[in-house]
């Protein structure tokens, strides 16, 4: 190695030397769970446009799009269709930041490898601020901002949603997709509430048990394990939410929307053997995938 080797600038592929440590044990696991990550339902369904997403997807399936399942590409087009809903989902949640113009600031708390962030930026034109506990999937988000010419406006950084390096107010609007199951919802809340502008948005879609229920279910616990999450009851969003000047300006029930989805990912060869719990807990009550759009007063 030379001097100069040693007195390179950071740059975006460089800056993994900065991860910061994890707060805690728990982080660290989650962070290694993510960097590991690379099941093909999540990559395959990513590679048909170039957003990926580790969300899940909503709307009623386009059968005339499918086709025979005796056509040699059904299992193509299959995979278009999950991507496609799983995309549609994105949009309804950006469907609720409300007005957000380009020269604001909008916060992705547990961006995964960033398809939610990009959809953002190529909706709004504004900057979008991406956080995740895994350094590969910052790489990998860093990398497809790159290739698209966006990576002035979108960009993935490792750190903690619940210590976020924004000023408090910075943000127009900030979500969390499918990522509050992974902290404490105070201390989540609190922390969007810092960064938020007095009047802006905040918006999650998120599974939560149902507390008309009474406790999660064994399929609840099941998700649970397999995710390494702890998912929250619809009940603890609204609480929280209360306690941090977050009021629900809409709260959607979006269970009826996503069982198409899994219903027909059941059927594709890129299970992983967590569809069954999603569709017996939807279907039992004890489970709900809920949007909640809130305005920061
Ligand atoms: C299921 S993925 C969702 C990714 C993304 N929102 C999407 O829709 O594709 C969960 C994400 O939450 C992130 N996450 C979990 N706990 C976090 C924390 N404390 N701080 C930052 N990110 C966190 C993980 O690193 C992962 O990127
Ligand atoms: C609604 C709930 C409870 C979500 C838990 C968080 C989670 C792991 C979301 C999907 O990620 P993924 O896209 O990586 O999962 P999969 O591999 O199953 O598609
Ligand atoms: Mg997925």
């Amino acid at each position: 190695m030379t001097d100069t080797d040693l007195t390179v600038a950071p740059t975006a592929s460089t800056t993994s030397a900065f991860i910061p440590s994890p707060a805690t044990p728990y982080q660290g696991d989650i962070a290694r769970y993510w960097d590991h990550e690379a099941r093909p339902v999540n990559l395959r369904l990513g590679d048909v446009d170039g957003l990926y997403h580790h969300h899940y997807g909503i709307g009623d399936v386009d059968h005339a799009a499918l086709g025979s399942t005796d056509d040699s590409a059904y299992e193509k087009k299959l995979i278009a269709e999950l991507h496609r809903l799983e995309s549609a989902q994105a949009d309804v949640l950006l469907d609720h930041l409300g007005s957000i113009g380009h020269g604001d600031t909008l916060v992705d708390a547990g961006c995964g490898r960033g398809g939610s962030s990009v959809m953002a930026h190529q909706r709004f034109g504004c900057k979008v601020e991406g956080v995740t506990l895994s350094a590969k999937q910052a790489e990998f988000a860093n990398q497809r901002a790159r290739e698209l010419g966006i990576d002035d406006s979108v960009r993935a950084r490792v750190c903690n949603m619940l210590d976020m390096p924004f000023e408090t107010g910075q943000a127009a609007g900030s979500w969390n997709n499918e990522s509050s199951m992974y902290v404490d919802l105070h201390d989540l809340f609190a922390e969007h509430s810092r960064v938020l502008a007095v009047g802006g948005r905040y918006v999650t879609i998120t599974g939560c048990w149902n507390p008309r229920y009474g406790q999660p279910s064994k399929w609840v616990s099941q998700i649970n394990a397999h995710f390494e999450c702890n998912i929250h009851s619809r009940r603890e969003y609204m609480r929280a939410m209360a306690d941090n000047r977050l009021v629900p300006q809409a709260v959607i029930d979006l269970t009826p929307a996503t069982l198409p989805y899994w219903e027909l990912r059941a059927t594709s060869s890129l299970v992983t053997g967590i569809e069954e719990a999603f569709i017996n807990s939807y279907k039992d009550g004890s489970f709900q995938y809920v949007l909640i759009a809130a305005d920061r007063v």
